[in-house]
Order: structure tokens, then C-alpha cells, then sequence
């Protein structure tokens, strides 16, 4: 599908959608617990999805209600004991349902879509491999997993990806012996742990963090249902219209946390950085445009932004910088070459520091009406999205279906805050 686009000033107020980084770590959780739970999440995206057919095929029955899932966890005696599955493209769900295997010991054949088995596994896979479990890979196209994972001290990189530690928090737990994880190197991506550990206490699973040797402890314990669970907005989905108000007449954005966990709201504090007006609401947020100038951020903490951040950029006059951009390369696609192919097509100037860590983008310019293409990666589309409500002609978005991964009502919600747009079969 391409999507067509007419500037247009967007403005107005729209509601957040349900976290997918609440959501996924939620439905696991429930999946493992001693009893029925109702979880709240109004909102679903392709990944999402993925996540509750992965754990309808270890046994738990999830059924869709009105506003969310309800999750009735299978008994030991149902669980299947081998069992194929397909990923998609969802690296959350594929770096914890791979430990989780292995905690239930149950042997899978996993597929996956797009670049998900080119992204980073191997510390992973070589920290399960050398506590029980065996991985094959079939011709690049499948993953076969087999063998009861066995506790004991797991040492895994800081700086690659979080859900690496997030899939071995979950769990760890599960088994009859207890574990550490160490944490070798810088700890990128903090908060992604964080949300982890909130959705594991409020099922009653503590992994406490020794700061000092870097090490979680993991106890075995058992997940306690909480009978309802309720998951909040989504900031980093939020953000792309923030970044609009930003820049435009200013949009309001409500269904979202203050005292989130999800380190994307950090977007508030870069919105107020670059100048524009931001106002922080009991259950939302809302920007505006002021005497917007030049920033500096840097996105090791927050790299599901850099899109959208990159699209900021490229509407204040001056040079602006994403710095530590290295793990942006490991995403849904390579997001240094797509943001910088992306901004070239709106005649924006941007090029890579020497040492490749910094993106430099030089703004104030009208974006131009121009083609691009998603490059398979729902983040491309919402910044090609913004940067074409204010560009100087029509612009059209190829394979904009990729969106769907995270945020399936995104055009809605476009058309809903004044944007133009239409599809197109491609
Ligand atoms: O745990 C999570 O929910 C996520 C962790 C982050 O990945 P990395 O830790 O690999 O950076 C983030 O980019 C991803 O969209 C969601
Ligand atoms: C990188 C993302 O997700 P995942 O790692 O789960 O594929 C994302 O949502 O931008």
C-alpha cells in the first residue's frame, strides 16, 4: 500500500494508543500466572498480535474482549511440547519467547519476516546454548529450539539489546534453581528494563539489581495474577504527533503517564530543549510552537525516537545533532541509512559525523514534495508522515503498510488531527 499525502497543518487532540512494550511484557506475564487475568489494551498492533499467538501456541488461551485480552494460563499438563511459530518481525517477542522456551521446556521451529533473524541474537543464543538449550538454524528461514534451560550465572552485553536481560528477567524466574545476570559493558536502552521490572513486581515477581557488580538476582517464584491489568498510552507513539504540534499550531495528545516508566517521554523534555512550548496534563501531554532552535540529543536511551526527532531537525533553522546513534543500524531497518535517505528525498541536509556516531542535520528548509519509501519500518513512515504535512507539494510514501507493526490506526489518527492523506495499492 502507498500512502498519499497533502500538507496540511495538523492540529487538534488525539488519544494514545496502548503500549506495545507494557503490552507484550503484560501478556507474558499473565500467560505464567496462577489464575485469569483481564488485562486492558484498547489498543492492538501487528506485534502485539504476534506476541498472543506465540503464547496461544504454548497453551494460553487468550481471547480478545471489548477492551483489552483475557488471559487464562495453560495447565502444566496442556503444554504443548513441540510447536512452530513465526515471529514476524517483532524482536520483542522473538528475544523473550526464546528463554521462555527453554524455561518451559518446550521445542519450537521458529520462522520470522523482514530483517528480524538479521538482527542481533548471538549473545543470546550463546548464553542459552551454554545453559541446556540447542539451537539449529534450517536454511536461514528457521530457528529450531530445543532443551530445558538450566539456571545458574548469565552474563550478557549492556549495549546491544535490552531484551536480551528483559527475556531473561521474565524467565529466569520459572526455574527451580536460582540465577544472576550480569551485565557486561554500558547498559544502553535503561528504561526498556525498567518497564520490564514494573510489569514483573506487579505480578509479584522481584529480580532485584546490584548496582555496584552491574547483577540481577532471580530467585525461583511464581507469577501472581493480578486479576485486572491495565496498560498505559504509548509515548513512543505519542511522539510523532507531539513533534507535529511542535512545529504546527500545536496538538494534544492524552491517555498518557507522567510517572511512566517508558523512557520515550522523554520527548517532553526534548520538545522543551528545541524551545517549543510543551504543557505536561494530569492524563496527557500537548506541544506548541515557540522560537524553536537547534539541538543536540543524544539517543542511546531513546533510539525509537531518532525518527521522529530527525523530522524535528529538519524544520529548525540550523544544524542539529543525533549523537550515539550506532544501535539505530539494528532495527526494523538500517534507521541511519533510512532517516538519512528519507531526509535527502525532502531536500533536507544531513550527513554522518567521521566516526559514524552522530547524525548532523542542517534545517529550516520547506521540506519538498518528493517519493519515499517506508524501507519495511513503521518509525520511516510516521517521520516521512510528518515532514509531508508541511512540505511544499503532495508527497506519497511506498509500502507505508509497514506501520502496522506498532501502529495500525496511525492514518487515522493523521486524518483525525487534519492530516490529507489516501491510499493507494502499490
Ligand atoms: O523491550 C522493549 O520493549 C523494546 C526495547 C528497545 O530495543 P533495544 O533494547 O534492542 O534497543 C526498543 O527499541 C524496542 O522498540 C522495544
Ligand atoms: C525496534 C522496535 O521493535 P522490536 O525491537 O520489538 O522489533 C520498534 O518498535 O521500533
Amino acid at each position: 500500500m502507498d500512502i498519499s499525502i497533502t500538507p496540511h497543518d495538523l492540529f487538534g487532540t488525539v488519544e494514545a494508543i496502548s503500549s506495545k512494550s507494557y503490552a507484550h511484557r503484560a501478556l507474558i506475564c499473565a500467560s505464567l500466572a496462577n489464575g485469569t487475568t483481564n488485562i486492558t489494551c484498547p489498543y492492538i498492533s501487528e506485534d502485539i498480535q504476534v506476541t498472543v499467538d506465540c503464547l496461544k501456541a504454548l497453551g494460553t488461551t487468550i481471547a480478545r474482549t471489548k477492551q483489552g485480552f483475557r488471559v487464562v494460563p495453560a495447565k502444566e499438563a496442556n503444554r504443548p511440547q513441540n510447536i512452530q511459530l513465526n515471529c514476524k518481525e517483532s524482536g520483542t517477542t522473538f528475544r523473550f519467547i526464546l528463554p521462555l522456551l527453554g524455561a518451559l521446556n518446550i521445542s519450537a521451529t521458529i520462522s520470522a519476516e523482514g530483517r528480524l533473524f538479521s538482527r542481533p541474537l548471538e549473545p543470546l543464543i550463546s548464553e542459552l546454548s551454554s545453559h541446556g538449550m540447542s539451537f539449529t538454524w534450517l536454511d536461514e528461514k528457521f530457528l529450531e529450539v530445543s532443551g530445558q534451560l538450566d539456571g545458574g550465572s548469565f552474563e550478557m552485553p549492556g549495549n546491544i539489546s535490552s531484551q536480551f536481560i528483559s527475556g531473561l528477567l521474565l524467565s529466569l524466574p520459572l526455574l527451580n534453581k536460582p540465577s544472576t545476570i550480569q551485565i557486561t559493558g554500558p547498559i544502553q536502552s535503561k528504561d526498556y528494563l525498567a518497564i520490564t521490572e514494573h510489569v514483573m513486581t506487579d505480578f509479584d515477581i522481584t529480580t532485584p539489581f546490584e548496582v555496584n557488580s552491574a547483577t540481577y538476582t532471580i530467585e525461583a517464584q511464581h507469577y501472581v495474577c493480578p486479576g485486572v491489568y491495565s496498560i498505559e498510552g504509548d509515548w513512543s507513539n505519542a511522539a510523532p504527533w507531539l513533534v507535529a504540534g511542535a512545529i504546527g499550531q500545536g496538538v494534544e495528545v492524552t491517555g498518557l503517564s507522567m510517572q511512566s516508566t517508558q523512557g520515550d517521554k522523554a520527548i517532553l523534555a526534548a520538545l522543551s530543549l528545541v524551545g517549543a512550548r510543551v504543557s505536561r496534563q494530569q492524563k496527557g501531554a500537548a506541544s506548541m510552537m515557540d522560537h524553536l532552535r537547534p539541538f543536540s540529543i543524544s539517543i542511546s536511551e531513546v533510539c525509537d525516537l531518532a525518527p521522529v526527532l530527525a523530522a524535528l531537525a529538519a524544520f529548525i533553522p540550523g544544524t542539529s545533532k543525533l549523537t550515539d546513534i550506532q544501535r539505530l543500524r539494528l532495527k526494523e531497518s538500517n534507521r541511519v541509512q533510512s532517516i538519512c535517505t528519507t531526509l535527502k528525498a525532502f531536500g533536507v541536509t544531513v550527513e554522518l559525523s567521521e566516526d559514524q556516531t552522530e547524525l548532523v542535520i542542517t534545517g529550516g528548509k520547506q521540506p519538498t514534495s518528493c517519493i519515499v519509501d517506508s524501507y519495511n519500518d513503521h518509525r520511516i513512515v510516521m517521520m516521512s508522515a510528518i515532514l509531508a504535512s508541511y512540505a511544499t507539494g503532495p508527497v506519497v510514501i511506498t509500502h507505508a503498510e509497514a506501520i502496522n507493526k506498532s501502529y495500525p490506526l496511525f492514518f487515522e489518527h493523521f486524518k483525525q488531527l487534519g492530516g490529507i492523506c489516501h491510499s493507494m495499492e502499490s
